[in-house]
């Protein structure tokens, strides 16, 4: 089991990462002092429960915490208001109050919209983050919760972060194949951002990693959760340096609504953004590797590196101006400078955008 610690003054959490942590919830919460009267409600997601809700339920009901369940529907379409307020009638009806805990067990999906049930309940109750998804690594660790606007991405949300995360590396063993490949996006993008050693530790245990070989993911979700861990202590909210947690994020949520959200999965239109950030390195005159290396990496993980044809150019660039990056007429863009490095950019043009979305059509 490993430990990490998000440091952020008096509202400081840990990370456990391990195998089998799910079957000491009761006593994780004891040391976090949840609440044994107030009740707990525990979101999950339809596929989740299917494999991993009761054995948590019995847990935390032996171990004497009042919890009851509320499922929504799986996939990003449950990133919504509607699910929203599915939750919040269940906390009414279940009875919680301002001591209650909202745990989210699962993966991104359930992790932003029960943190933001919980960010807006009563004007904020304490949560829990239990990931049960590799992409979750990075949407259980620094407290952005939220849903989905048709128009928008994750537009609608709050800072709220969560009492602590137990991330139990069994659970990620049902996983299906395209999830396991979609969530080691995410763990890509750490490396690229911050650590050039961390990419060629992934690039040389792909094979474990895609196998779901425990010990390979436990060191691949803590490095990934420390870089995370590491930038949001210095900026929790954004106002600089967080910002590069969003390398190939603009194009990406773009490519997510304009294909219809759960189309292509975050993971997966994010690895094209990513590509696509690489190519526009090139155009600011850093090293072609940069662009083939990434590409290269993506494609080794069976990750998308194009953009479906039938995807509107305007449309996506429309997308990419509501973008929470877009700023007074300027886009923020995050361009890699090296394999770990990366910049902050607003000097970033639509048409450059245009011409990197047309490379990444054609580029098959
Ligand atoms: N808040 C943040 O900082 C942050 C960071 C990254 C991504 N995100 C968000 O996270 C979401 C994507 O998360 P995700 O990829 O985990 O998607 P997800 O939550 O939809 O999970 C993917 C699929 O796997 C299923 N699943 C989850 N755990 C499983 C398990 N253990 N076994 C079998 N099936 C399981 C789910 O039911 C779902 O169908 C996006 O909405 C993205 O915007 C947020
Ligand atoms: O935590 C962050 O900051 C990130 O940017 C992490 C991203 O991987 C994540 O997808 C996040 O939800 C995007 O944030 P947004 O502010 O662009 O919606
Ligand atoms: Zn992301």
């Amino acid at each position: 089991m490993r430990e990490l610690t998000v440091d952020l003054g008096d509202r400081s959490y840990p990370i456990y990462i391990g195998s089998g942590v799910l079957e000491d919830i009761a006593a994780y919460f004891d040391r976090h002092k949840l609440s044994k009267i107030s009740p707990l409600l525990v979101v999950t997601d339809s596929s989740v429960a299917a494999h991993h809700l009761s054995p948590v339920m019995e847990r935390l009901q032996r171990g004497g915490y009042p919890a009851v369940s509320y499922v929504v529907p799986a996939g990003e379409a449950s990133k919504s208001l509607a699910q929203l307020e599915g939750i919040v009638t269940a906390a009414l009806e279940a009875g919680l109050d301002r001591k209650s805990a909202i745990i989210a067990l699962g993966g991104g999906v359930v992790g932003d919209l029960a943190g933001f049930a919980a960010a807006s309940f009563m004007r904020g109750i304490r949560f829990v983050q239990i990931p049960t998804t590799i992409l979750a690594h990075d949407s259980s660790v620094g407290g952005k919760v939220g849903v989905n606007h048709p128009m928008a991405k994750n537009i609608i949300g709050a800072f709220h972060q969560p009492e602590l995360v137990l991330y139990d590396t069994s659970t990620l063993l049902t996983l299906p194949i395209r999830e396991v490949r979609a969530g080691l996006s995410e763990m890509i993008k750490h490396g690229l951002i911050w650590d050039e050693a961390f990419v060629a530790w992934i690039d040389e245990h792909a094979g474990e990693l895609l196998s779901l070989d425990e010990k390979a993911l436990e060191y691949g979700l803590y490095e990934g959760c420390k870089v995370k861990a590491i930038v949001v202590s210095q900026d929790e909210h954004e106002n600089g340096l967080r910002a590069i947690l969003n390398l190939g994020h603009t194009l990406g949520h773009a490519l997510e609504a304009v294909a219809g959200y759960g189309e292509l999965l975050h993971g997966e239109a994010i690895s094209i953004g990513m590509v696509g950030a690489a190519k526009l390195a090139e155009d600011f005159g850093y090293a072609s590797h940069i662009y083939t290396e990434t590409k290269r990496i993506f494609e080794k993980f069976g990750l998308p590196v194009t953009i479906p044809s039938q995807l509107n150019t305007d449309r996506i660039i429309d997308a990419m101006m509501h973008d929470k990056k877009f700023k007074e007429g300027a886009m923020v863009y995050i361009v890699p400078t090296a394999i770990g490095k990366v910049e902050i950019r607003k000097d970033v043009t639509v048409e450059q955008i245009r011409k990197i979305i047309a490379h990444l059509k054609e580029d098959i």
